[in-house]
């Protein structure tokens, strides 16, 4: 069967479709996105697709989830290669609101989720995650999935919109994903296309450093001594700068002395080469 693909701009007609899908007791999967969309996105729109009836992709750049000083502007967007793409992947119909659309006057409203957000990139990006919050909440309200699909490269962002959800009784069943990766072992991501030949390279320790670390896990190296070797190995390179490598537990993201078996662990990073800003993470037990 050939694929079709129908790109929506209006909250008001992406309305009309739910309604007739709902109509016809369709199951809806949505896949949130800020777009220039790769193998990490499309994984996640197979897998709404071998889930659910019809699928709707969002590509939104949302402003809310940006710092002053964070790349909003120049965050890379290609809509006509991303509706090839996301037709390919089975997706039905891509919601593409411009800004005006999602917000036509100043937001009065914030959604905000507490603890979780409170350190990794809820503390080095203060009120992004208010920004996720609020913008998935919109876009849950307007699509209203019974499955949302979200990749574990943003870990944390799971753990919020999972406590969301619940907290908020919103009737969506949040679908984490694993991570995609490059055959080198970066963890795909939009972001990098800003990387230079040589901070695309030096990047790769990020993934080696997460796999050492599992090693180290299994091994019964005490957490802090695991984040110690991992800011050692991945301060050998000249142009990363870390800005945090953490061991928690998992969702809840509260520091543990030692994990008990059974008990999800993430080792959890963000590191930058030059401007550009990278996170990766690893979720296991003992
Ligand atoms: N490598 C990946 N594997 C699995 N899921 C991913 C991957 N990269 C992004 N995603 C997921 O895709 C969804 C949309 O993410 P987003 O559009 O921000 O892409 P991104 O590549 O993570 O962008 P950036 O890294 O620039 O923030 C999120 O749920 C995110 O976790
Ligand atoms: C979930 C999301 C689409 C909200 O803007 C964004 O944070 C992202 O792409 O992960
Ligand atoms: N994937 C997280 C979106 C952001 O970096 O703002």
């Amino acid at each position: 069967m050939i694929q079709t693909l129908e790109q929506i701009s209006t909250i008001a007609e992406m309305r009309v479709h739910i309604k007739e899908a709902r109509r016809q007791g369709k199951t809806i999967g949505m896949v949130p996105t800020m777009g220039y969309l790769h193998e990490g996105h499309l994984s996640l729109a197979r897998a709404a697709k071998e889930n659910c009836d019809v699928v709707v992709m969002s590509i939104f750049v949302n402003p809310l989830q940006f710092g002053p000083n964070e790349d909003f502007e120049r965050y890379p967007r290609d809509i006509e290669r991303d509706r090839e793409l996301a037709r390919s992947a089975g997706v039905d119909f891509l919601f593409t609101p411009e800004v005006s659309e999602m917000y036509p006057k100043p937001m009065l409203t914030n959604v905000s989720v507490s603890h979780v957000t409170e350190l990794l990139c809820g503390k080095s990006r203060p009120g992004h995650f208010d920004g996720v919050a609020t913008v998935v909440t919109k876009l849950f309200q307007i699509v209203q999935p019974d499955y949302a699909f979200f990749g574990q490269k943003d870990a944390q962002q799971v753990a919020v919109v999972s406590q969301m959800v619940a907290d908020l009784s919103m009737p969506v069943q949040i679908v984490p994903c694993p991570i995609v990766r490059e055959a080198d072992g970066l963890a795909m991501s939009s972001r990098n296309v800003y990387l230079t030949p040589e901070e695309r390279e030096e990047a790769l320790v990020l993934s080696r450093s997460l796999k050492q670390a599992e090693a180290w896990l299994y091994e019964g190296v005490a957490l802090r001594d695991i984040q110690e070797r991992m800011i050692a190995m991945i301060s050998e390179m000249p142009l990363a700068a870390i800005e945090y490598v953490e061991v928690l537990r998992y969702p809840d993201l509260v520091p543990v002395e030692q994990p008990t078996p059974g008990e999800s662990i993430i080792v959890a990073l963000a590191v930058r080469f030059g401007k550009t800003r990278l996170i990766d993470n690893l979720i296991t037990s003992i």
